[in-house]
């Protein structure tokens, strides 16, 4: 990979390497967009094949941070951290604490959370290094672990979404397949199961399949099994890229609503399902309570003005429907033009020169 070229076609602004021999940590800091805040965005640690896969996946997590916080309405900037390592085996106090200061070096141009691999615990260490950490204990007056809350913006999204694929958003009677059942999707099925929605789950983990089909009398199918479930809708909550050439033709679902972060392979696959008339809730809509609700921290943190907020999310995802039927173009990209659109104009009112006591030369 042509790392400045790639960075300089997508228009990324910083990528932070960090290394520490100690504690073995190897960390990825991708900061893709800052024009309208400081980036935001989570902390994943995953066993990477190569060190090029977690470089691509930092950027690409980061580019859709971006995205996700401008078509969210935060003031807030795209970026994410891979760590390399096996969560189950590799995590350590040191790793985290000299995270935490390389975190502190950038002076507050990154803000770091949760995401696949890390815990409020794991924030709770960075804390201690930097105050540029969101998602820690509540007991530091913070919002503690993102994950119900992302679950909930995904239920509201889904709502949405089934309105505009069935004429209604009650989900009582529907079928939901849901591909992976961690933290995000385990809260998601309370709600659908609440809600008298069917369950059909697959996991690699077979205590997370356990656990659903014992709570929810969820249906388990193995895990290649899930795409061609007849299903009304799908809800992809483990890892991205899982809409594909092999995956579409099996699909049988009227929707697509899940949290997993970047779900389309490729655009080509979103201009697909799009094509197929599925209707295709937008992953980085549909899945930004999980931020939303972290950076509500940024005003001190309060849980009801959190909620109200990602309750929005449903009408971002009419509003998304709206701007797909009215340009005739899939809703990936009519999301796409939604934060594009945002991080514009906030750009051109950002441009002009402002005063602010640091331009002053003196004592030279
Ligand atoms: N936690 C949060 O607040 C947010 C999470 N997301 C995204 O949502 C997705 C899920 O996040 P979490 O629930 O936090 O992660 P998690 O790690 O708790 O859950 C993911 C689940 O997917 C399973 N899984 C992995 N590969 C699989 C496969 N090939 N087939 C079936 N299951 C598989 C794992 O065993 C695990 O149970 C991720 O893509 C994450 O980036 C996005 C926004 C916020
Ligand atoms: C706080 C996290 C849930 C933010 C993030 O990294 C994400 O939404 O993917």
């Amino acid at each position: 990979m042509e790392i400045f070229k790639y960075m300089e076609t997508y228009d990324y602004e910083q990528l932070v390497f960090c290394q520490d021999k100690t504690s073995g940590l190897k960390a990825i800091i991708a900061i893709h967009d800052t024009t309208l805040g400081p980036a935001l965005g989570g902390t994943r640690m995953w066993n990477y094949a190569s060190e090029e896969e977690a470089i691509e996946d930092a950027l690409r997590l980061a580019k859709g941070m971006t995205y996700k916080n401008a078509a969210a309405g935060l003031n807030l900037g795209g970026g994410k951290t891979v760590i390399i390592g096996d969560p189950l085996k590799d995590k350590n106090e040191e790793m985290f604490r000299a995270f935490g200061r390389f975190i502190q070096g950038l002076n507050g141009r990154y803000i770091t959370a949760e995401d696949v691999g890390t815990t409020v615990a794991d924030m709770d260490i960075i804390h201690e290094e930097t105050n540029y950490v969101t998602g820690i204990s509540e007991a530091f007056g913070s919002s503690g672990n993102p994950s119900p809350v992302t679950a909930y913006g995904v239920y509201v999204g889904m709502k949405a979404a089934a309105k505009e694929a069935f004429g209604s958003d009650s989900l009582e009677g529907k079928t939901v397949a849901v591909q992976g059942v961690g933290n995000v999707a385990y809260t998601l099925c309370d709600y659908l199961h609440k809600e008298g929605a069917k369950l059909i789950v697959a996991d690699i983990n077979q205590a997370s399949v356990d656990r659903a089909v014992n709570a929810f009398d969820a249906v388990q199918v193995g895990v290649d099994e899930i795409y061609s479930q007849d299903a009304d809708i799908f809800a992809p909550c483990a890892l991205g890229a899982i809409i594909n050439d092999n995956t579409i033709p099996q699909l049988k679902a009227k929707v697509i609503a899940g949290s997993a972060n970047n779900q389309l392979k490729d655009t080509k696959h979103g201009d697909i399902i799009h094509e197929m008339g599925i209707v295709y809730a937008p992953d980085y809509v549909i899945n930004s309570g999980g931020v939303i609700n972290v950076a509500d921290e940024l005003y001190g943190y309060n849980h009801d003005r959190a909620m109200k907020r990602v309750s929005g999310i449903y009408d971002t995802i009419e509003k998304i429907f709206a701007i797909s039927k009215r340009d005739e173009i899939p809703t990936y990209v009519a999301a796409d033009r939604l934060a594009e659109e945002r991080i514009e104009r906030v750009g051109k009112s950002r441009s002009q020169f402002l005063q602010n006591g640091k331009h002053i030369i003196t004592n030279r």
